[in-house]
């Protein structure tokens, strides 16, 4: 059982060519299903701990997995019990049952068991499940202990997040192969409880990957304020969010941080470390700023939108967010050569790019080859594209993020991240990190503030 930080993350047509490529010369669909079944019967077993499984077998070949591993727990001397939703019907579900060769309950009188695994439907289904197994499953689960399922909880489409009826929820996942779009985004990530993957020899390739840490700056004997990064946030008429912004990009790591804003705005707030000066139309004409980060409490006014266009015209890496997202047009994007993040939340990315209609991994995509820019579209599934088509998807950080001025402090955070040097996509990804361990790390009911201090700790 493997954590799932930093691994590819394949679509379906990906993990169909990956497992199709997997299988030359004596390793076949029976080789991998069987190491997927051995695979599951161990990871089962040790969750277990010696309760009773009962596994729900489906026609396929999730079925095929479920048949192999209630095999092996069976040999090992478990107390094991299988129940069907159809007869097997693939030709792998078919083998794997006569390998089973115990008895297989209907599923609508099964009774349930302390450990519940579902091996219905995984990367194959194509529809809502029926309503027999919709119920079968939803009563079976609420009657368990422990709730597995096999590569995916059955209903839970593979590619979009989205769940094909009622689902019930699980505490592990066990991701059979490579980890899939549905692990991460919503709502399905919220019903897979735990998610690990399981090595079935399949190599995975792939331009998109799950959120890790492995690019924070450090600095080390040579440095010193301005080498640390300089971060300049452009304040507008509500000064408190891109006041969170600059202590944010502080505590993220940054050396020096500028706080511009309109004469007799500034200059009230702590920290002291921020640097308070008046908003002048030469303000980014400083060399030693690595970035710029504007939108946080910038209003929408006319002063906003000639701030904006300095930032634009002004040539420094750029961190767009909050009103400046709301007052950019993609077209003028363009105009700005050099390295550029936006970070919307879900209704400032419907306002630049249009709703969303396949999935919000594509889509994220999309938007970042037509904006030229990272885009990092925030929520419970946050997902980071490049407009070279590299992919991060992120795992739920804490819905008690969901809280005003959260997003003020990740731009902070990933804007420490661009002015220490890191690529824009580097930049977003750490950012997204260290914002996501400081929520983690201070439980419930936190406000920004606490947010934004918590990132010092967090670098550690
Ligand atoms: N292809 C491979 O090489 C491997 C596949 N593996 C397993 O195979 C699974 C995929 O197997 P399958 O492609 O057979 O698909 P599933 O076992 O997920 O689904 C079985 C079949 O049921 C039908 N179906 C889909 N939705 C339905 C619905 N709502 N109601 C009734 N029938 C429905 C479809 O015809 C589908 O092919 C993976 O999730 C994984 O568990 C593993 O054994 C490892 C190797
Ligand atoms: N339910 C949730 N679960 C996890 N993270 C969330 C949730 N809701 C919001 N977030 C995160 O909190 C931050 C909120 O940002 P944003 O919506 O811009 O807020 P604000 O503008 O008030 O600062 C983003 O990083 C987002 O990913
Ligand atoms: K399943």
């Amino acid at each position: 059982m493997i954590p799932i930080d930093g691994l590819p993350v394949l679509t379906a047509a990906e993990m169909h060519a990956a497992e199709q490529a997997a299988m030359v010369g004596e390793v076949t669909e029976a080789t991998l299903m069987d190491r997927a079944g051995s695979a599951i019967a161990q990871a089962v077993a040790r969750l277990a701990a010696g309760r009773e499984i009962l596994v729900l077998c489906g026609p396929g070949n999730n079925g095929g997995d479920g048949y192999i591993a209630a095999a092996a727990l069976k040999r090992q001397g478990l107390a094991v019990r299988v129940a069907a939703s159809d007869a097997p019907r693939s030709t792998g579900a078919c083998r794997a049952a006569a390998i089973w060769g115990g008895a297989v309950e209907a599923l609508d009188r099964a009774e349930p068991a302390p450990v519940f695994v579902d091996a219905i439907f995984g990367t194959g289904l194509s529809r809502s499940p029926s309503d027999e197994i919709q119920n079968a499953l939803a009563r079976l689960a609420e009657a368990a202990w422990l709730r597995i399922a096999v590569d995916l909880p059955t209903g839970v489409a593979m590619d979009n997040g989205k769940a094909l009826g009622k689902v019930p929820r699980f505490d592990v996942t066990l991701a059979l192969g490579a980890v899939k779009p549905s692990h991460l985004l919503q709502p399905a990530a919220s019903l897979m409880g735990q998610v690990r993957l399981l090595d079935i020899g399949v190599a995975t390739r792939s331009h998109a990957r799950t959120l890790t840490r492995w690019h924070l700056p450090e600095p080390d004997a040579n440095s010193h304020k301005y080498s640390r990064g300089m971060v300049a946030v452009i304040a507008g008429s509500m000064s408190g969010a891109s006041e969170l912004t600059a202590l944010a990009a502080l505590r993220a790591g940054a050396g020096y941080v500028l706080h511009l804003a309109s004469a007799g705005v500034s200059g009230s707030a702590a920290p002291h470390a921020v640097v308070r000066r008046d908003y002048t139309a030469d303000a980014l004409d400083e060399d030693r700023i690595g970035a710029v980060v504007i939108g946080p409490g910038l209003g929408r006014d006319a002063d906003a939108s000639a701030r904006l266009e300095a930032a634009l015209s002004g040539g420094r890496p750029l961190i767009i967010d909050g009103d400046a997202l709301r007052l950019v047009e993609l077209g003028t994007l363009a105009k700005h050569k050099a390295p550029k993040i936006l970070t919307p939340h879900g209704g400032e990315f419907t306002h630049l790019f249009g709703e969303v209609t396949d999935d919000k991994l594509s889509a994220t995509r999309r938007a970042a080859r037509q904006s030229g820019a990272v885009v990092v579209h925030k929520g419970a599934d946050t997902v980071i594209a490049a407009p070279d088509g590299q992919a991060i998807l992120c795992p739920e950080a804490s819905p008690w993020l969901s809280t005003a001025g959260t997003g003020d402090v990740l731009a902070g955070a990933i804007g420490a991240m661009l002015a220490a040097g890191l690529e824009p996509l580097a930049a977003a990804e750490a950012g997204v990190w260290l914002h996501a361990q400081a929520a983690r790390r201070l439980g419930k009911a936190f406000i920004a503030d606490d947010l934004a201090d918590a990132l010092s700790a967090v670098r550690g």
